[in-house]
């Protein structure tokens, strides 16, 4: 885990030869659904995985079959709130909360519209309530031109103060991170990678594609 010198709380994970790899798969054009939605688990299970070092913990007291030892709890893993953001991040939160098993779960649906607005449209909306000891996780693969998660950001922080916010995503564009930060200055980010920039259409370059596309197949109007 690396943090970045642009920004502060800001951590990619380029020094990981195995996330690096599942990032690959993703990225080939010629991944299908199947293992493209298996590499968002793998990342979202490794990813919480790293993020359980920068969490708090406390020695306990552990009995063996032959003697008392000292063990270790890790407090903040008890108070997770992911929230999920329709529809790319399904396959993540399933990997998240595979090691943040005791998470209650938020789920936003959030919509971006096309270029050069990039309006999103948030109609579902169903988040728990958020206590000060939480760390809350809000799990997006892609953040772009940040609109999204600065929207998701805004609807959350109704629902109470959390201890700490926290973004785990697959790839970032600078202009989002820069977004965001402005924004919501107390957020961390934790990516697989920090890619160069936005298309015209607002796509991360290289980046990996339409992430919800590519996990669930591009949808049709009807
Ligand atoms: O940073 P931004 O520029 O706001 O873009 C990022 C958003 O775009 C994608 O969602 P999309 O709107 O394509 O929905 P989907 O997951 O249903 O495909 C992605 O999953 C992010 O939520
Ligand atoms: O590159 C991008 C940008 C937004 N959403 C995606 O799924 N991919
Ligand atoms: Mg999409």
């Amino acid at each position: 885990m690396i943090e970045d010198r642009r920004w502060k709380g800001v951590y990619s994970f380029e020094d990981s030869p195995f996330i690096m790899e599942i990032l690959t798969e993703l990225r080939d054009e010629r991944t299908g659904p199947i293992p493209f939605r298996k590499g968002l688990v793998k990342l979202g299970r490794y990813m919480a995985y790293e993020l359980t070092k920068t969490m708090e913990t406390e020695k306990v007291p552990v009995r063996t079959p032959l003697e008392e030892t000292e063990g270790v709890l890790i407090k903040d893993r008890r108070n997770v709130v992911i929230i999920t953001v329709l529809r790319a991040a399904i396959p993540l939160m399933e990997g998240l909360i595979k090691v943040l098993d005791h998470a209650r779960v938020g789920i936003v649906s959030a919509s971006r519209g096309k270029a050069p607005k990039f309006e999103i449209e948030m109609k579902y909306v169903k988040v728990p309530q958020v206590k000060p000891e939480d760390t809350v996780i809000i799990a997006d693969p892609m953040i772009a031109t940040g609109s999204t998660l600065i929207r998701v950001l805004d609807e959350v922080k109704k629902y109470g103060k959390a201890k700490r916010y926290v973004i785990v995503g697959v790839l970032a564009a600078p202009e989002g991170i820069s977004r965001i930060k402005e924004a919501h200055p107390d957020v961390e980010m934790f990516v697989a990678a920090i890619d160069r920039e936005l298309n015209e259409k607002g796509y991360i370059l290289p980046g990996l594609g339409d992430a919800g596309d590519r996990a669930f197949g591009a949808p049709i109007r009807v």
